[in-house]
């Protein structure tokens, strides 16, 4: 059954829903890419069926209501794309718009200084836009991802030419179409479809600024070699191997559910995800016995469910890579306490869908796989530890620095660990609460910039100093 992409609702369900509308987005509509070539599939991750054939290749060429109606609408088809819970896709969109009107409210406030200098002279600074700015997203928060780098970029007074990832190319253009029917003109934030190749274009064009890109880090670095080459500004939001550091003074109800937090989101698929579990060895028992129970009770199946609490992976060699993962850390030695296996559902249109039970991992060292690398799945990696200094060490082993997390009611405690971690965010008796108002990015090679806060406009605008004379050029010739 073909419908168009705003009409999934409301009796819509996993494995009903055809894309057939453009998915690009250039001066002010939809356009379908010139050459037609190079078509790819582009799979529903809970049923492993197609629901939208891509055009990789894409060039210049040729109604909505709030983003706040369309919440739902856009939750649903984030889902079909992207395999995550209905539940946790209304908090991004959410999230989303939220920050849109945050920095909304921001670009009022962009202002300079004004700084005297002797002999009545003066000078002011200007707040000015780079010019166009490019993303690049990933496919864990599709929409989310889109706003998080138009709504500082727009706000500055730049343009935005956003690149989905392949994965899940449907949702950044009902983004452009809220930006249209707010008033933004035309050509001010346009979408374009495509992979690598796409991406290079964007990152090589003589005529961009800036490009912010959110990905792995081989990826991130091609950015930076690009970008590097016509000396543009880039931000990189890459990768993670968080810690999560559990003392045992701390309210043990509360960082089980922070490890869960941590760990579970859209499938464990969220680069500042706290995949590093530390726990202090006096608690060990009683945290393992409780984080195992609620995790076998996460209910795995139809993302568009409400009762469904995880849904399924991006694609097959994704569930095929993390299910790797899990079979390489029992070889090394580490105990599966539950899940890491593949997962199917009992209706039988899923059968053929990417899911997986969430998973537990003791007995695990610090040099092993599971806890070196990135899995970007639902795989927790519980280690042991006896002490602060011990463990800060232990959680700053590692060449990423995007998040970190500590649970303990010692308030010194809480503050030292916190300046001690070699990571972007801190997050104290929490865990992956993302609120627009404060920065977010990484440290060592998690990247570089920061996005969300007053200072992402620091990421998007130059100053320009204007210097003003009020008495005579003091002339040396
Ligand atoms: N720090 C953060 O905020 C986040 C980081 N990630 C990281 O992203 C990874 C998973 O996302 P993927 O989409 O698989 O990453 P990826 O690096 O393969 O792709 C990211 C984006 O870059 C594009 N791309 C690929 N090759 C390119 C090239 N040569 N030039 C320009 N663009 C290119 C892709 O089409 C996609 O849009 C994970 O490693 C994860 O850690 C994911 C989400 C958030
Ligand atoms: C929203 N949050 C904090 C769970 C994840 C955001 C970072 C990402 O894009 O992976």
């Amino acid at each position: 059954m073909a419908q168009a992409i705003l009409d999934v609702m409301p009796g819509a369900s996993t494995g009903t829903v055809q894309v057939s509308d453009p998915l690009n987005f250039w001066a002010g509509k939809r356009v379908e890419p010139r050459q037609q070539k190079n078509a790819e599939p582009v799979f529903e991750p809970a049923t492993g069926d197609c629901f939208f054939l891509l055009c990789l290749i894409w060039s210049k060429r040729d109604k909505p209501l709030a983003l706040v109606e369309k919440r739902e609408k856009i939750a649903k088809l984030e889902v079909i794309n992207n395999g995550k819970s209905i539940t946790e896709a209304l908090v991004d969109i959410d999230i989303a718009w939220q920050c849109i009107e945050y920095y909304a409210g921001l670009a009022g406030a962009l202002a300079g200084q004004h700084v005297q200098l002797p002999g009545g002279a003066f000078a002011y600074t200007r707040r000015e836009p780079l010019g166009v700015c490019v993303g690049i997203g990933a496919w864990n928060y599709p929409f989310q991802i889109a706003a998080w780098k138009s709504a500082p970029a727009l706000a500055c007074g730049n343009a935005m030419v956003f690149k989905p990832s392949p994965f899940t190319p449907v949702t950044a253009v009902i983004l452009a179409e809220i930006y249209k029917e707010a008033g933004v003109p035309d050509g001010l934030f346009c979408v374009v479809q495509g992979g690598a190749e796409t991406g290079t274009i964007l990152c090589q064009h003589p005529k961009v600024a800036k490009v912010s890109f959110t990905g792995s880090v081989p990826t991130g670095k091609k950015v930076m070699e690009m970008s590097a080459k016509g000396v543009k500004q880039v931000t990189l939001e890459l990768g993670g191997k968080s810690p999560l550091i559990i003392f045992k003074d701390c309210d043990l109800e509360n960082a089980v559910r922070g490890a869960l937090m941590a760990n579970f989101l859209t499938q464990g698929q969220v680069c500042c995800n706290g995949t590093r579990v530390f726990v202090q060895k006096d608690i060990m028992p009683q945290f393992l016995e409780e984080v195992v129970k609620r995790t076998k009770a996460i209910l795995v199946g139809d993302p568009l469910l409400d009762s469904t609490r995880m849904g399924a992976l991006i694609n097959k060699p994704h569930l095929e890579k993390v299910l790797g993962f899990v079979s390489q850390a029992k070889l090394q030695g580490a105990r599966v306490l539950c899940g890491g296996e593949r997962f199917v559902p009992s209706d039988p249109k899923l059968v053929n869908g990417y899911f997986m039970s969430p998973c537990v991992l003791d007995n695990c060292r610090d040099d092993m796989t599971c806890v070196k690398e990135e899995i970007f799945g639902p795989v927790m990696s519980v280690l042991p530890f006896d002490t602060e200094e011990e463990v800060v060490q232990r959680a700053n082993n590692t060449t990423f620095g995007l998040a970190s997390g500590v649970f303990t009611r010692d308030i010194s405690r809480a503050h030292r660990v916190a300046e001690n971690l070699e990571a972007g965010t801190c997050f104290i008796n929490n865990y992956n609460i993302s609120p627009v108002e404060v920065p977010f990015g990484g440290y060592k090679m998690s990247g570089f910039g920061r996005e969300n806060g007053q200072v992402t406009i620091e990421y998007y605008s130059q100053l320009k100093t204007v210097v003003v004379e009020m008495g005579d050029v003091d002339n040396y010739f």
